[in-house]
């Protein structure tokens, strides 16, 4: 076989910034509809490069598998090493590999070849058809779905971000039979367990999950989203959508998983944003063939209504649902400082400040300096009628009849939010993402905060920066359904910018608390900001 010259050259700033490469290994589907040509269609699609490597060929259309052929040791090796060495990839998907010798091969070369990059593992074995993939030696016809693996997928054990077996490929990665979500939840942990990353454990073939289908999300160790979800198990529930054209679904949704990874998204926020876009694919899909049409195309998706439902594995939805709602809030806030001293408060209020908090962290002894800084907080908001949020220390904002509270993620489990319902206050709840951002709206709290949005010095943050390509994102998602805040390093250089994304409100700590004249510094923010569309 000729060699490929390897190409050496420094790729420009603005080179590597159009599209993040992605790299789909798996088969071609000489129908169109899965494998390879699903796998590109939805990289591009979804803003990446999509780059194929190749592992066998199958003839098939809409409605039979006819024939797989596994490419060469060689020809395998060739795509790769040449992909390497001009296209390197920011993730990659893997889906149907030829065979066992194959498998080895490719657990070797990307741990080898592509440190640190995610992988995404869709362990297809079984066609939306019905038929095996593998070739006739690997597969036998005479296989069942709880039978014994096909492929031992052993090799890729510690080399993975994410695996996304569906109900059949759990069943035989696991040799257990599934008949219930229980059994689910025990595959799906087995899998967890061995194979390390994190597990997508697709409930869409579970005859047992209706109305709605859900998928079990495993998560790992990821040190870039809030160490309270991390080794943390969540329902993600979504609508079933009732179509036959459904050919492709398992490989859209995994190569949709790597684009929104290589896109800069947390492993849990590119699930559900792939889960939304496989929804849409479902319900605009049609029929090019005489069997199961392949998905619809509907670009990044923007809609609430597409996103799956998230609760917890441990946890019933309803235990964490106050009865009483929140306080409603208008959209309009107006700019948010959050403070820690009291005088700065007043000072604010007494600017204009419609909307403010006290941020004082840490415990709060009986008749201490700050719990008489949080009363007279209180009592101010009533002076000046505004929205005085007391962050944390709800208890105190309880007794002493607080507009509202404002608490993180780790707050929400352990803090009676009924009783802050019942004491007819306000909520806002801090996100970091979607996936937060999801949780949180489950609660319908009065206000969702998105940050950080750019990087902070006043917090130390487990999460990146978002950035304002996903805080344009995160807004479009969730602002149908709730007044929202960006948080973050906001400051009045980047304060247009942060308003072209639509978000409804800003809150600010150090471009107020740290100006020579914070009355100023606020009253300049307030006028740009109620002036952001006049430009
Ligand atoms: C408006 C607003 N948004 C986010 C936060 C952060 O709150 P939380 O996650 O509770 O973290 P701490 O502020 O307690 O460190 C906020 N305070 N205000
Ligand atoms: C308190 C806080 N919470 C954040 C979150 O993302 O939840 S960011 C943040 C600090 C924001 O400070 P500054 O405006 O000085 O960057
Ligand atoms: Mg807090």
């Amino acid at each position: 076989m000729a060699t490929i010259p390897l190409v050496e050259r420094e790729l420009s700033a603005k080179e590597l910034s159009v599209r993040p490469v992605v790299w789909t290994i798996a088969g071609s589907d000489s129908g169109g509809g899965a494998g390879i040509q699903a796998d590109l269609l939805t990289l591009h699609d979804l803003g990446c490069h999509g780059c194929s490597v190749i592992t066998a060929l199958t003839a098939q259309n809409s409605v039979a598998v006819t024939a797989v052929e596994p490419v060469s040791a060689a020809m395998l090796n060739a795509q790769l090493e040449a992909l390497k060495a001009d296209l390197y990839p920011s993730a990659v998907k893997i889906g149907l590999i030829g065979n066992q010798q194959q498998l080895e091969f490719l657990a070797d070369w990307l741990g080898d070849n592509l440190p640190g990059v995610p992988v995404i593992l869709d362990p297809v074995m079984v066609a939306s058809c019905g038929d095996g993939l593998q070739s006739r030696e690997e597969a036998p016809e005479t296989d069942d779905v709880k039978g014994k693996p096909c492929l031992d997928f052993s090799p890729f054990v510690g080399k993975i971000s994410l695996i996304t077996p569906n109900k059949a490929e759990l069943a035989r990665l696991t040799g257990e039979l599934l008949a219930d979500d229980d059994a689910l939840v025990i595959a799906a942990d087995r899998l967890w367990q061995r194979f390390g990353g994190s597990v997508l454990a697709k409930g869409g073939d579970c005859p047992w999950q209706q109305p709605r289908a859900k998928d079990l999300l495993l998560l790992g160790d990821i040190p870039t989203i809030s160490p309270l979800h991390r080794r943390q198990g969540f329902w993600l529930s979504g609508e079933r959508v009732a179509t036959a054209h459904n050919h492709g679904s398992g490989c859209t949704l995994s190569s949709a998983i790597a684009a929104f990874v290589a896109r800069g998204l947390v492993l849990p926020d590119a699930v559900l944003l792939a889960k939304a876009y496989v929804f849409e694919g479902l319900r605009q899909a049609s029929a090019v063939g005489k069997g199961p049409g392949p998905l619809a195309r509907t670009g990044i998706p923007e809609s609430l209504t597409a996103m799956a439902s998230i609760y917890p594995l441990h946890e019933s939805r309803s235990h964490r649902l106050p009865t009483k709602g929140f306080t409603r809030l208008g959209r309009n806030l107006g700019v948010y400082p959050v403070v820690a001293d009291i005088d700065m408060l007043e000072a604010l209020l007494e600017a204009g400040a419609k909307t403010i908090q006290l941020r004082i962290k840490g415990e709060i002894g009986p008749g201490s300096p700050a719990e008489a800084d949080i009363i007279r907080a209180i009592e101010l908001g009533r002076q000046y009628q505004a929205r005085v949020f007391i962050n944390d220390h709800w208890r105190l904002a309880i007794s002493y009849g607080a507009f509202g509270v404002h608490l993180g993620q780790e707050d929400v489990d352990t803090v009676p939010l009924d009783a802050i319902a019942e004491a007819g206050m306000a909520l806002g709840l801090s996100s970091h993402g979607l996936f937060e951002a999801l949780l949180a709206l489950e609660l319908h709290p009065s206000y969702l905060a998105l940050g950080h949005i750019f990087p902070t010095t006043t917090k130390e943050m487990p999460s990146k920066p978002q950035g304002l390509e996903t805080l344009a994102l995160l807004t479009k998602i969730v602002s149908t359904a709730v007044p929202t805040v960006a948080i973050g390093g906001i400051e009045a250089g980047n304060l247009p910018k942060v308003a072209a994304t639509g978000v409804d409100n800003i809150a600010v700590v150090r471009a107020v608390t740290e100006a020579s004249d914070p009355a100023a510094a606020f009253r300049a923010l307030a006028d740009a900001w109620e002036n952001r569309n006049a430009r």
